[in-house]
């Protein structure tokens, strides 16, 4: 084998990469950004950290010193700001070179956190109107520092120009964009007027806007609606209540105050009038250091928090290039951790002292909450007495359910709990519905809060033991009766028994579970394939079967007259026909077998009856 000949290969030349900034910006503008319009949220953004780094340089200036001024007159967009601003070095190494900011230097790695922007591509965002961006600044960084003119076009290429120090009198930069005639929908007046408060309606820094007419006004006049003084409490829950029902469009049920100063945060949280699915989380507003950047952030609360939407202004969260969504750091975790527990105080002080709220508010997030008990035992704990439970009182809190029996009983399933409700409330049990979400788990976890209570499943064993047996006469009477009904419903694995109980009413009670039916269904399938190989598998799964039970009620004077029927076939259909009944009465799914022989002994006993007559 011979080697290639390298020797006619000189080292290679060092090249530089080419960024092509049309792929560029089409790339930020269909994948990154989620509307032309951010490229306003990203020239008020970097005025915003100019504004805190002028701060950090002068820090005896009073808040009000240094602001932003937006223009927009139809032909072109200018947002203006008494910011640090930049010398003619840092326009070269930052304006001009895509992926480099001066908020990521080394030297000012202790205050990342004190900026918003970090990536150095933001101002790309201005090539989603414009084809040049045109900037003039002068640096706070000193008296001498002149003025500097850059202009940056879509193609790539750029241009800078000093200027007299006249030209820009005081520090701070201002940036100009021509937008392009296709661009008119985000760069009209109105239209960057109502950006700019949407973006900016809570900076703290004055900002103004003027649409060519040379009045300038503002789109920040009053403090965030939290920060407001208000006369009475009250006055300051409805102001946080319409602030809530005008940024997310619903009334909210509650509004919570947020003032978190251990993370920097502060906002409301506005507790959804109407119940959402468990799990569904919902998008936060989240404004750092008074800039909107994300209307969906959905990381700022825990997954069990989604019965409350958010607009919180935090001093240091880090978004991530698009904005959309946050770096999933140390802070964001803090602040997580800090939101949680303020939702969590909330839910104690209404179970503590505000019990209108709560049952409002349970109404509605009952679901919700149970999910939230599940995983959380301190919500489990405050909550589990109010929450509401289907039970055979009907429906009832576990507070009150419990409060007259020492042992709550409760089913694994809808179905059971349809069966047995009746006949074990006449037999004096308290039964809770278990079947639903939650519920049997939750309510297994009621001695933790009320210890005095015991709870236990209610399997057939439990209820049967509660129905009373006849004397030992009426069963021998019954016992040709009950043999021939045995052997009839021996095809559905199910024993017959007699005994009386309440409602009288009732003529059978077919006690069968989930688990058992599955149980039979395998054990029938392992039968009819035996020594093949799903046999095999079948078989060796294979338990005790548990059989369902048709207990007949002696009580009831149906029952007494089919014991004794002495007709061995009108028996045999009697016994099938209440079989049928007690099936349907359990309201679960029938079998293919079951529905014909409810078919059959419906037809057998009309046949009987006409019979009968003629
Ligand atoms: N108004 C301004 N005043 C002073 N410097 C500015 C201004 N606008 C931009 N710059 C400088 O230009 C750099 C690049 O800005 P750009 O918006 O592209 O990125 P960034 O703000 O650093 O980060 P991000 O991409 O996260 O927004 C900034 O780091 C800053 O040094």
């Amino acid at each position: 084998m011979t080697l290639p000949d390298t020797a006619s290969h000189p080292a290679g030349a060092d090249h530089t990469f080419q960024v092509d900034l049309r792929g560029l910006v089409d790339l930020l503008s269909h994948h990154l950004y989620s509307s032309p319009r951010v490229y306003l949220r990203e020239l008020m953004q970097n005025a915003v950290d100019a504004l805190t780094a002028r701060h950090a340089l002068e820090p005896a200036a009073p808040s009000d010193a240094f602001g932003i001024r937006l223009y927009a007159d139809g032909s072109l967009v200018r947002v203006e700001d008494d910011g640090v601003g930049l010398t003619e070095a840092d326009v070269h190494t930052f304006l001009a070179t895509i992926g480099r900011s001066s908020k990521r230097a080394e030297r000012i790695a202790e205050q990342r956190a004190d900026f918003i922007g970090q990536f150095g591509i933001g101002l790309l965002s201005c090539f989603l109107v414009a084809d040049e961006i045109h900037v003039v600044s002068r640096s706070a960084h000193g008296p001498d520092a002149g003025a500097v003119e850059w202009r940056g076009r879509g193609d790539g290429s750029y241009t800078i120009r000093t200027l007299p120090a006249s030209a820009r009198p005081r520090p701070g930069t201002t940036v100009t964009l021509t937008p392009r005639a296709d661009a008119g929908e985000w760069t009209r007046p109105e239209r960057v007027h109502a950006l700019a408060r949407h973006f900016g309606s809570l900076l703290r820094h004055p900002v103004t806007f003027d649409d060519g007419t040379g009045a300038g006004v503002s789109i920040n006049p009053e403090p965030a609606p939290w920060a407001r003084t208000y006369p009475t409490p009250g006055s300051r829950a409805r102001a946080l209540a319409a602030y809530g029902e005008d940024v997310f469009g619903f009334t909210p049920l509650d509004t919570i105050d947020l003032d978190l100063p251990a993370v920097g945060l502060k906002g409301i949280a506005c507790v959804l009038p109407e119940a959402v699915p468990a799990g569904r989380r919902h998008g936060h507003r989240v404004h750092v250091k008074g800039m909107l950047l994300s209307e969906q952030a959905e990381e700022i609360l825990p997954e069990w928090a989604f019965f409350v939407r958010c607009v919180v202004d935090a001093e240091s969260l880090r978004p991530t290039a698009s904005r959309e969504s946050l770096y999933e750091d140390d802070t964001l975790a803090a602040v997580r951790d800090a939101l949680a527990d303020r939702l969590r105080a909330w839910i104690a002080r209404a179970a503590a002292s505000d019990p209108d709220l709560l049952a409002r508010f349970l109404q509605v997030h009952h679901l919700a909450v149970k999910s939230l008990a599940v995983h959380d035992d301190e919500i489990l704990r405050m909550l589990l007495p109010w929450l509401p439970f289907e039970t055979t009182d009907g429906h009832s809190t576990l507070d009150q359910f419990a409060r007259a029996r020492r042992t709550v009983l409760v089913t694994s399933s809808v179905e059971e709990f349809r069966q047995v409700a009746a006949i074990a409330s006449a037999a004096g049990l308290g039964v809770v519905n278990g079947g639903y979400t939650y519920d049997r788990e939750l309510v297994h976890r009621l001695p933790e809060i009320k210890p005095e209570v015991t709870v236990a499943d209610l399997d057939p064993a439990t209820l049967t033991a509660h129905l009373d047996p006849v004397d030992r006469e009426t069963e021998l009477a019954a016992a040709p009766y009950l043999a021939l009904a045995r052997d009839a419903l021996a095809v559905f694995d199910c024993d017959v028994a007699l005994r009386t109980f309440q409602p009288a009413s009732a003529p059978a009670l077919l006690i069968d579970s989930r688990e058992a039916r599955h149980e039979r269904t395998r054990s029938q399938l392992a039968r009819e394939q035996e020594g093949g190989l799903w046999g095999d598998i079948l078989g060796a799964l294979r338990q005790e079967a548990p059989r369902a039970q048709l207990i007949l009620n002696q009580l009831n004077p149906l029952v007494r007259t089919a014991v004794a029927i002495d007709e061995p076939e009108l028996a045999r259909t009697s016994a099938e026909a209440l079989y049928g009944q007690a099936a349907l009465l359990s309201r679960r799914p029938l079998r293919p077998s079951e529905s014909s022989l409810i078919n059959r002994s419906f037809l057998d006993l009309l046949a009987h009856a006409l019979r009968k007559d003629s």
